[in-house]
């Protein structure tokens, strides 16, 4: 039976990078004999502008029908208006808080062949390999907003049950790992890092003891990530704190245009780049389309399909390995630079 799979590209590069990613799956599908029946959805400022709003219901309800949903980025200048009442983030958010898909996991590895892309010194950059677990539908995103004319407000709440579940999900995966968690609050001023902290320090000494957990604050852990990134295994941490310190992390790697990432609940997978629709390339045809064929990558082992997971990430260790490589990871070593077709070729070829 096919497997369905919604894809949403959205805006600006979301439709350039989803495009090279169906190509590659329709490459694995036919090496590995898997019949996906892939259909394109409408999501945020694109969404907006056919039927006013970023997340319509038909999206909705195809994405819920389906086995696993992949996502481009949305976003752009031409809804940035602060007066707006819609936004194409709101879709995001709203997508990912009715499919539940509370943990979001975003493995940051450093290619060798990479290692001149990065501004860090390549002694820094020797052994970097963690996944930053990160909570993906609560917190102040999900918190209450009100706004008066002279003040606003963000609320930012966290339940004890929304606390456990993703220090479980951050264990289980230490345990596959180097056991070793490092869990990333604002425990010295917030109430609700207070409550994370505790509650993670609970579920690791009775469901854990085996795991190395170190708790350390938001502010000095962004040091850390770029002094000595190596010390990291598994970072767990909440909605908006994963959000900032997985960009950050990205500059490790070389590019944000590298970073993949699924966001796993109950039900279906969503799966999607870390990075955004990114308007001052998008129509160029230079976007690195890699992070989202390696999103791809990670939900076809989501899916159980192990070896063509396997394949997707090989062909792009390849492309790389080659020297096709995009501006973004061009621009501080003085290599050629490839197009978004090229590096999809690339990879199509290693498959
Ligand atoms: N998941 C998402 O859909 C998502 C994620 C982040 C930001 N956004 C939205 O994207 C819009 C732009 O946000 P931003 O500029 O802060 O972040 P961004 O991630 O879009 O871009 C940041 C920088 O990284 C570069 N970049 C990002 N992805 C790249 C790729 N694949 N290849 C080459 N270069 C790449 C961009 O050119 C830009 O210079 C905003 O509307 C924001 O809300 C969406
Ligand atoms: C677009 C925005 C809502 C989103 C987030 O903040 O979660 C993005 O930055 C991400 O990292 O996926
Ligand atoms: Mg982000």
């Amino acid at each position: 039976m096919a497997i369905k799979i919604v894809c949403l590209p959205g805006d600006g590069i979301g439709p350039e990078v989803t495009q090279s990613t169906i190509a590659v799956l329709k490459a694995v599908g036919e090496k590995f004999r898997i019949e996906f029946d892939i259909a394109e959805y409408p999501i945020g400022g694109i969404a907006i502008e056919q039927s006013g709003t970023p997340l319509p219901d038909q999206t909705l309800a195809a994405c819920k029908e389906a086995d696993a949903v992949f996502l481009g980025a949305i976003g752009g200048p031409q809804w940035e208006n602060p007066e707006a009442s819609v936004r194409p983030e709101q879709g995001l958010l709203k997508l990912r808080s009715e499919l539940g898909v509370f943990s979001n996991i975003r493995p940051l590895k450093v290619f060798p062949s990479l290692i001149s892309s990065s501004p860090l010194k390549p002694e820094r950059l020797a052994g970097v390999d963690f996944v930053v677990v990160r909570e993906l539908t609560g917190g102040i995103y999900f918190g209450e907003r009100t706004r008066q004319d002279d003040y606003a407000t963000d609320e930012c709440r966290y339940s004890v049950g929304e606390v456990e579940r993703i220090a479980r999900v951050a264990c289980e995966m230490a345990m596959q790992r180097n056991k070793r968690v490092t869990s990333v609050d604002k425990a010295n001023v917030l109430e609700t890092s207070r409550l994370w902290r505790e509650v993670v320090t609970r579920v690791v000494k009775n469901e854990f003891p085996e795991i190395n957990l170190e708790h350390q604050l938001v502010d000095s852990c962004a040091m850390k990530l770029i002094q000595q990134p190596a010390h990291f295994d598994v970072i767990l941490t909440e909605n908006m704190f994963g959000d900032i310190l997985s960009d950050e992390a990205s500059v490790l790697s070389g590019s944000m245009g590298l970073l993949a990432s699924a966001s796993i609940g109950d039900g279906v997978g969503l799966f999607e780049p870390i990075h955004g629709s990114a308007p001052d390339i998008a129509g160029l045809g230079i976007a690195n389309p890699y992070a989202s064929i390696l999103s791809a990558a990670m939900m076809l082992r989501w899916l159980n399909l192990e070896l063509a997971a396997k394949a997707v990430e090989d062909a792009v260790l390849d492309a790389i390995d080659n020297g096709t490589l995009t501006r973004d990871l061009t621009i501080s070593n003085s290599m050629r630079e490839a197009s978004t077709k090229e590096a999809t070729q690339a990879v199509l070829e290693a498959i």
